[in-house]
């Protein structure tokens, strides 16, 4: 019996105008369910490619993914997707935001339960008083939150975080980072993120895959990462093995940049 979620031999080439363009190749990796797992890598590794296979939203080349028994072949709500900008109908409200979604996964349920569910989502995401407010006067912050709660409210058996916190500031990131680990920790959900920031995959992440750089980016490393749950951020800073953590990632890294330079030389 496998994970949750296995990427089995997964790979992706896109044609470009120069011929074909392997990016990612035997790309493997199990989740369990309700593993927090981050990936790290180069820029143009092949970070989003992955995320957006594992979506239904990028075509498989090679391989496959099965998420809870099934081999995905496409889009799905069990999915739920957060980038790095939120892309909400500015017109309409925070509410209306949320409840576009839900309206059309949960169709058949009550009037009264979708609305229940809605104002649940955004209250934990800290927007119970600014649930009528229009999305284009909400700071970007507060968009991401109401991008947040839409997720959640679809109640997805798996998160699939495309860079959530890259256009925060540093204090709304944190903040952002707490509340989502705390509601991942209520509702159990299976979560993959990408981020391009040692420290936040530390704080957030059971464990960190570090992808080695294109073309053909594959699964480097994997590091399981110790610090107890919940997740306190003073505790996990003050944690003995923090810094030989970081490091380890850091080193990664920079190894990586040095293939890179042997190759470009
Ligand atoms: N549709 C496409 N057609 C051709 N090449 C593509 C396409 N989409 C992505 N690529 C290329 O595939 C590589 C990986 O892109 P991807 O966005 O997955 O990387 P990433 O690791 O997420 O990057 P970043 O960290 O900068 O967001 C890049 O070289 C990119 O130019």
């Amino acid at each position: 019996m496998g994970g949750y979620v296995e990427c089995f031999k997964l790979g992706k080439t896109y044609d470009t105008q120069k011929g074909p363009a392997v990016i990612v190749e035997d790309f493997n990796l199990e989740m369990r369910q309700g593993d927090y797992v981050s990936l790290l890598g180069h820029s143009g590794c092949g970070k989003s490619t992955v995320l957006m296979m594992i979506a239904g939203l990028n075509e498989i080349t090679t391989g496959g993914i099965v998420v809870a028994n099934h081999e995905i072949d496409g889009p799905g709500p069990d999915r739920g997707i957060v980038f790095q900008s939120p892309c909400l109908m500015p017109w309409m409200t925070a509410y209306e935001n949320v409840m576009l979604g839900v309206k059309q996964v949960y169709a058949h349920a009550s009037k009264i339960d979708r609305h229940d569910l809605v104002v649940y989502y955004l209250t934990l995401v800290g927007l119970g008083d600014s649930l009528y407010k229009r999305a284009s006067d909400l700071s970007q912050g507060m968009q991401q939150r109401v991008g947040i709660a839409r997720a959640f409210a679809l109640k997805p058996n798996m998160l699939l975080l495309d860079e959530p916190f890259g256009m925060l500031d540093s204090l709304t990131r944190m903040e952002l980072q707490e509340i989502l680990l705390d509601i991942l920790v209520k509702e159990g959900v299976t979560t993959m993120m990408i981020s391009h920031d040692v420290d936040e995959a530390l704080f957030m992440s059971d464990r960190v895959v570090m992808m080695t750089n294109g073309p053909r980016a594959r699964v480097g490393a994997i590091f399981d990462i110790p610090f107890e749950r919940p997740r306190v951020r003073e505790a996990v800073l003050e944690h003995p093995e923090y810094y030989e953590y970081r490091e380890k990632l850091l080193e990664f890294l920079a190894e990586q940049d040095h293939k890179k330079a042997a190759v470009a030389g």
